[in-house]
């Protein structure tokens, strides 16, 4: 299939026919225009992808001047649309000037067929790459305009977390690589969010890769990018997560999930500070802040041989251990009453209370999902409850006898274990069945009757 988009700017009729003729039977589209005095307008009708721009207009003047002037005007209105010069004779001084105002590429007349198409071609490449990098800077920035609100982190009133949200402060300010670890659900991305909300980068996008959620094939692609036709379902070419970071934020989560080899491939892009998208062999400068998270001990696994140590030293320059909520429950009251208000806005229950001795419970509890789990709770408490105030059996806290999480296995059912997994899940996910569902590996109406059967 053709694609691009090439709009050829050149006062000799000659050789426009020519190219139409050549230009036509490869690219999806061609725009011939005689004069530059009308391009600008014309950039906006058609949107091209490429600019051939001859650099002469005027009958006896070959200084080139005319092209350079226009060359900057094209800049001015769209800065990443690639420019291809097109000059009469090969005047170095005048491409070199050319190429340091901002064109892509020049191209000597008269020219060859097969080497103008190439130019042209990789100049299109490069818009369509430049396109997918706006994309995903996009999607990003939407994503992130909803989650980074302020109103959206509780930091609490522990000494452990006035500390964090310090060194938080501190670290921000800094180019410095950071490791996040703790428990799941103990707010490790959204302090990730917040260093970089607060951080010299915050107007540039932060992307988010989940490590768990990447598997090895497709690992490559997604973080490095890829040139069309590099593997069976490279269609285009794409840019990669680090690319799209560039300038900015790069997140990511669940580093210990990354298998070992890869994990090579990853030093090198951070310690070359440049990528090269699978299937192509040209280096991409890339400036990134990089925060990873964890679940793991990370040293605990470079010692098993799990993880290499370089990269570990690479990535923690600063560490940031986030307290498991039951290391720190003079914060569970505040925490709950600031998901309660979140909720009672969302189901429109403004007004509703917590009981002191539903406060008392959920400080005895130990959380074994963290914030998550506290989060969901109050969601489900709300939404269940009838009264202005909740009390403790409107809060459905696990029993801890021993602990779920860690009760002797040879102990207990097998519907013991699946009604725990379903419980576990559902602090995970809440009301999102699908979620639940996916994660326990189950249909809906398989999880639906289980969730009848156990009563939960
Ligand atoms: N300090 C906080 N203030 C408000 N909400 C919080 C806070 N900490 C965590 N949460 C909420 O708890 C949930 C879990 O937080 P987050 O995803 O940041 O945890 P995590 O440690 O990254 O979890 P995981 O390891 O499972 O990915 C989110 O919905 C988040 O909004």
């Amino acid at each position: 299939m053709k694609q691009g988009k090439i709009l050829v700017v050149d006062d000799n009729k000659n050789v426009l026919s020519a190219l139409k003729i050549l230009l036509n039977a490869h690219f999806e589209e061609v725009t011939l225009l005689s004069s530059p005095t009308t391009l600008l307008a014309m950039l906006k009708e058609k949107n091209p992808d490429v600019v051939l721009l001859d650099m002469n207009y005027s009958a006896g003047i070959n200084t080139g001047n005319e092209g350079l002037f226009w060359l900057s005007e094209v800049k001015r209105v769209n800065p990443d649309l690639p420019i291809v010069l097109f000059t009469a004779y090969a005047d170095i001084d005048l491409a070199v000037t050319a190429l340091k105002e901002g064109a892509t590429d020049f191209v000597v007349k008269p020219w060859d067929n097969a080497k103008l198409l190439a130019t042209l071609q990789s100049a299109l490449e490069l818009r369509l790459s430049r396109k997918e990098v706006v994309k995903l800077k996009e999607k990003q920035d939407v994503l992130n305009s909803q989650l980074n609100r302020e109103s959206d982190i509780y930091w609490g009133e522990s000494q452990a977390m006035r500390e964090l949200l310090r060194l938080v402060e501190k670290v921000a300010k800094t180019d410095a690589n950071v490791l996040i670890t703790g428990e799941n659900g103990t707010g490790k991305e959204v302090i990730a969010r917040r260093i970089h909300q607060l951080s010299p980068r915050a107007n540039e996008s932060l992307v988010t890769v989940d490590m768990g959620a990447v598997t090895e094939t497709l690992f490559e692609s997604e973080l490095f990018g890829h040139v069309k036709g590099s593997f069976t379902d490279a269609h285009n070419d794409r840019a990669g997560k680090i690319e799209a970071a560039d300038k900015g934020t790069l997140f990511l989560d669940e580093i210990g999930n990354l298998g070992y080899p890869l994990q090579a491939k990853l030093l090198n892009a951070l310690q070359s500070r440049q990528i090269i998208r699978v299937g192509s062999n040209k280096p991409v400068a890339v400036n990134i802040r990089l925060i990873c998270a964890t679940n793991h001990n990370l040293f605990l696994d470079v010692e098993n041989g799990l993880f290499r140590e370089d990269l570990l030293y690479r990535i923690n320059t600063i560490q940031i251990e986030v307290p498991p909520l039951r290391d720190r429950k003079e914060d569970i009251p505040g925490l709950a009453s600031f998901f309660l208000h979140r909720f009672a806005a969302k189901y429109n229950k403004t007004g509703v209370k917590l009981s002191k001795d539903a406060i008392a419970k959920m400080q005895e509890y130990n959380w074994p999902g963290n914030v998550r789990e506290l989060e969901h709770t109050m969601e489900k408490a709300l939404i269940l409850s009838d009264n202005r105030v909740i009390d403790s059996s409107d809060l459905f806290l696990r029993p801890q006898g021993g602990s779920e999480k860690g009760k002797d296995l040879e102990n207990v059912t097998l519907e013991e274990m699946e009604r725990v997994l379903i419980e576990r899940a559902m602090s995970n996910y809440g009301s999102n069945i699908s979620a639940i569902a996916k994660e326990l590996g189950v249909s809906r109406p398989t999880l639906y009757s289980k969730i009848k059967k156990y009563g939960l």
